[in-house]
């Protein structure tokens, strides 16, 4: 049996690829993916290994280095083989990157994973949920122990830690045929990478660490900090330059952002608005915090990482929930009296995002078709209909809806 410590992680998708992976192999461990897609997870176990191609333009090889990461496993997420898995006695780690709304999928089967491992004396393990979301991994804790019994939750306190994190690498969808990749698997990433971990939250030998410590992995006693600065910075920036890129009939994020228009909003929203909140709330340095905002543009206007506005845009209802990354940092704008001119214009921008393979852009436009913008603001976001956010998002949701109108057809828009 090999020695090394194993990790399983959920989601072998992009981030689990191109980030979480690459970065616990590199650590020493096993690493082993499950996921529910059948076709992915047979070519893994058919191909063991694959290339991670780090998009940068700036990297001495023009774009061309290709990191091998070898040796992976794959295992079906629905079969009954996670369970062997889960409750194997080198698991150190389970780390997710499957989308927050499947947090709930999978949470029964981690729950069947850590009854099993109590019921043969495996060691601790730590879960880290590497999803968008501030507390994703509290998130899922909470879903995991609504399928443990008293005995299963009183080992968990024990020998489970559930670490939140803030995990920060674009990963955008990958063409292997456009990069002379040798494999389905191969994936394409910025260099780029920051994964900031609630320490005090690991259990093992040594608390408040990892046993197996993972190369890359920073651990920190004040995650909140770095979670809003992340997500009402990055995230926030990158949403407004996707919705206000695919209104103006743009397909990629560094496209959107060489427009004047996106880019002046988006460093509005950034620098001006949420960025004036989080140095008040987190007592940023504010000339190093407009060098973190100023160094993520640079990261949207990267031409190789041809990031799909469809891909950041996806699920807008997630993205306009109060504590994400739209609404989020207009709120925390409106507690210390910041005007939010442009995070209004990116959450307008957002309301008007039509897809029709996207879901949640579908519901949107039927609840505001049903319910009338004005209401349906104030059900979203909480302000309230007369309150000068209010009416800022309604205004520039009428400009926009006017602008949009010469890229697509009135009936996408529809309202
Ligand atoms: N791509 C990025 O740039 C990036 C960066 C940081 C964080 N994230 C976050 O990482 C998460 C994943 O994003 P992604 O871009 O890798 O998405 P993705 O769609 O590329 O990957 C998700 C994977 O999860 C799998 N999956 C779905 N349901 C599952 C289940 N029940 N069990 C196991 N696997 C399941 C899918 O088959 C897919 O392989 C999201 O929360 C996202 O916000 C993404
Ligand atoms: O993954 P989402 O849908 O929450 O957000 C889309 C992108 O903004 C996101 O995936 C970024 O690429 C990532 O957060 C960079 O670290």
């Amino acid at each position: 049996m090999s020695l090394k410590p194993r990790a399983i992680h959920f989601g072998a998708g992009n981030i689990g690829r191109g980030f979480i992976a690459p970065l616990l192999s590199k650590s020493g461990y096993h690493v082993v993916f499950a996921d529910v897609d059948k076709e992915l997870i047979h070519t893994i176990n058919k191909e063991k290994a694959y290339g991670v191609h780090i998009l940068d333009i700036s990297t001495d090889e023009g774009g061309k280095r290709v990191e091998e990461i070898i040796h992976v496993k794959g295992v079906l997420s629905t079969s009954d083989d996670i369970l062997h898995e889960l409750a194997h006695p080198k698991l150190k780690v389970i780390t997710t990157a499957v989308g927050v709304p499947i947090l709930d999928k999978i949470a029964p089967t981690i729950a069947k994973g850590i009854k099993a491992r109590r019921e043969a004396g495996g060691g601790t393990i730590n879960i880290i949920a590497c999803e968008n979301a501030i507390g994703a991994t509290a998130q899922l804790a909470e879903k995991v122990r609504l399928h443990l019994d008293a005995e299963d939750i009183a080992y968990a306190d024990l020998h489970v830690g559930f670490a939140n994190c803030s995990v920060d690498r674009i990963v955008p969808p990958f063409t292997p045929g456009e990069h002379d990749a040798e494999s389905v698997l191969d994936v394409g990433v910025e260099e780029f990478f920051e994964w900031i971990v609630e320490g005090p939250s690991l259990k093992g030998a040594h608390p408040g660490a990892l046993d197996h410590p993972i190369n890359g992995m920073t651990l920190t006693g004040n995650l909140a900090a770095y979670n809003e600065r992340k997500l009402f910075t990055l995230n926030a920036g990158h949403a407004i330059t996707a919705y206000l890129g695919h209104l103006k009939g743009l397909h990629t994020v560094d496209e959107s952002i060489a427009h004047p228009d996106v880019a002046a909003v988006v460093r509005g929203a950034l620098h001006h608005e949420s960025g004036a909140a989080l140095c008040r709330k987190h007592k940023f340095d504010e000339k190093a915090h407009g060098e973190y905002i100023e160094k993520i543009i640079v990261r949207f206007e990267n031409e190789a990482v041809k990031d799909d506005v469809v891909r950041v845009g996806r699920q807008p209802l997630r993205k306009l929930g109060r504590g994400d990354r739209l609404v989020g940092p207009a709120r925390m704008c409106v507690e210390y009296d910041i005007p939010v001119h442009n995070l209004a214009k990116g959450i307008a921008a957002a309301l008007l995002y039509r897809n029709d393979d996207d879901e949640q852009s579908v519901e949107m436009r039927n609840a505001i078709n049903d319910k009338g913008i004005h209401k349906y603001v104030v059900e979203l976001t909480g302000f309230e209909e007369g309150s000068d956010v209010h009416a800022h998002i309604l205004q520039s949701y009428n400009e926009l809806k006017f602008q949009a109108v010469e890229y697509c057809t009135i009936t996408q828009l529809n309202t």
